[in-house]
């Protein structure tokens, strides 16, 4: 198998590579990156004049919901949405049900993402027994059953012994803990950022200490135990700022910023729409722009989905009782583009940095960059084309998004894992 991608902006970050030139790839794996390849027969060619090709994005934090969900998503469906949204791999997170916990849920996902053959699908494991924060899960298992990090996340971890445990251990297997960091007895009974549209709307808010503290925590407990932190999601001006200091003094950290918690304030709530209910809740202006500025400068090292599919019929509910989360996976890249890259927040090989170079180092996956005998997992981005959300053309089975009918530039064009087109825009959807 032979693919010839020519003529397109080559952007990785990880060789400082921008350039205009041709890439070859054989067998699954990047064969080389040189001016005017021959092509030659048998060879598949993609003319990739105008478009930016990259690394396949990797997105750290997806729910897919299999087992014990199929209703909301399927390890299937979540994947065909990830290579729609121009993403060659996901990590899933473990709050299925059952838990990802045990051998058997992790290598049940990993096989399914197999079987799909789309986006690869890497498990994220449970810290603790059904994700309840107190008895810790066997971590040798779970890293041989392929989980590639723990997280309780849809929970914190509230028991700081227990945090502080789970740091220690898993320094023996250099994984990374994913933390939602959310202090329950500050953020409680809340729906939405505490805040004045709160008050306006007369909904219970969530403040943005339930964060911050709950970061402090975990950032104290990893500069203590040399634990691999990863946060989770970061949605507030302190928490950045917390991340920030942290960094200066040279914790072993990193954190992750979701493209709603970039393009969407707590203003958004207003109308009541569910879709806009999301954990960690959509925050003030102020708190946007400090994300923005935490992506800008290096201080948040990833932008992750926290794609968070919901049937319906459960959206469908008055806020109180609806549950949290918003889908992200076929509008993340687009999301990049119109609210960061546009408006000159970040340059390209900043975006593709934060989107897959730093994806693949942090979480040690394969990917992240096109050199000569790496994966051929490449993602080709039509920076022009624009198109309007419609959340009926979703592969995922979630619609609960608040982005549909916003126009958008910046869309994959073509997805790639080891070499094959595991999705390619059909031009009458657009
Ligand atoms: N983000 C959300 O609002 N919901 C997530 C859980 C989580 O990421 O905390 C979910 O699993 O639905
Ligand atoms: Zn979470
Ligand atoms: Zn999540």
């Amino acid at each position: 198998m032979k693919l010839l991608i020519r003529g397109g902006r080559i952007i990785d970050p990880a060789q400082a590579m921008d350039k205009v030139t041709d890439i070859l790839v054989i067998n699954g794996k990047v064969e080389t990156v040189a001016n005017n390849i021959e092509a030659r027969e048998g060879m598949k060619e993609i003319d990739a004049e105008g478009l930016i090709v990259c690394p396949g994005l990797i997105d750290v934090h997806t729910h897919l919901r299999e087992p014990g969900q199929e209703h909301k998503e399927t390890v299937f469906t979540g994947a065909a949405a990830a290579a729609a949204g121009g993403y060659t791999a996901v990590c899933a997170m473990p709050n299925t049900d059952p838990v990802a916990d045990n051998q058997t849920v992790v290598s049940f996902v990993k096989q399914r993402g197999i079987n799909a053959q789309l986006s690869r699908v890497y498990p994220i494991a449970a810290i603790t027994k059904g994700s309840q924060g107190q008895e810790l899960t066997e971590v040798g298992d779970l890293v041989g059953a392929g989980a590639v990090a723990l997280s309780d996340d849809g929970q914190p971890v509230m028991n700081a012994a227990v945090m502080r445990r789970a740091l220690e251990y898993t320094k023996l297997f250099s994984l990374p803990i994913v933390s939602h960091a959310e202090d329950k007895t500050l953020s409680a009974g809340g729906v939405m950022h505490e805040g004045e549209v709160s008050t306006r709307l007369g909904l219970s808010g969530i403040p943005a200490l339930a964060e911050e503290v709950a970061v402090m925590r975990d950032i104290l407990l990893a500069e203590a135990t040399g634990g691999q932190l990863h946060l989770a999601h970061i949605s507030t001006v302190g928490a950045v700022n917390l991340v920030r200091q942290a960094k200066l003094r040279g914790a072993n950290i990193t954190a992750e910023a979701a493209p709603h918690h970039f393009s969407l304030t707590h203003q958004a709530v207003d109308g009541y729409h569910t879709d806009t209910k999301v954990n960690p809740p959509l925050r003030t202006e102020a708190d946007v722009e400090a994300v923005i500025k935490g992506l800008s400068e290096g201080t948040l090292d990833v932008i992750a989905t926290d794609h968070a599919p919901h049937s319906m019929e459960e959206k469908d509910v008055e806020f109180d009782l609806a549950p949290f989360g918003l889908v992200g996976l076929e509008t993340a890249l687009a999301l990049v583009v119109s609210k960061l890259i546009r408006p000159g927040h970040l340059n390209w090989t900043q975006a593709v940095t934060l989107l897959s170079t730093n994806p693949a180092r942090i979480f040690k996956l394969p990917g992240g960059t096109l050199t000569p005998g790496s994966e051929a997992d490449i993602t080709i981005i039509n920076p022009d084309l624009e198109r309007t959300v419609t959340k009926e053309l979703f592969k995922s089975k979630g619609r609960n998004t608040p982005f549909d009918g916003w126009k958008l530039q910046g869309w994959a064009e073509y997805t790639i894992v080891s070499g094959k087109i595991i999705f390619q825009r059909n031009s009458k959807e657009g």
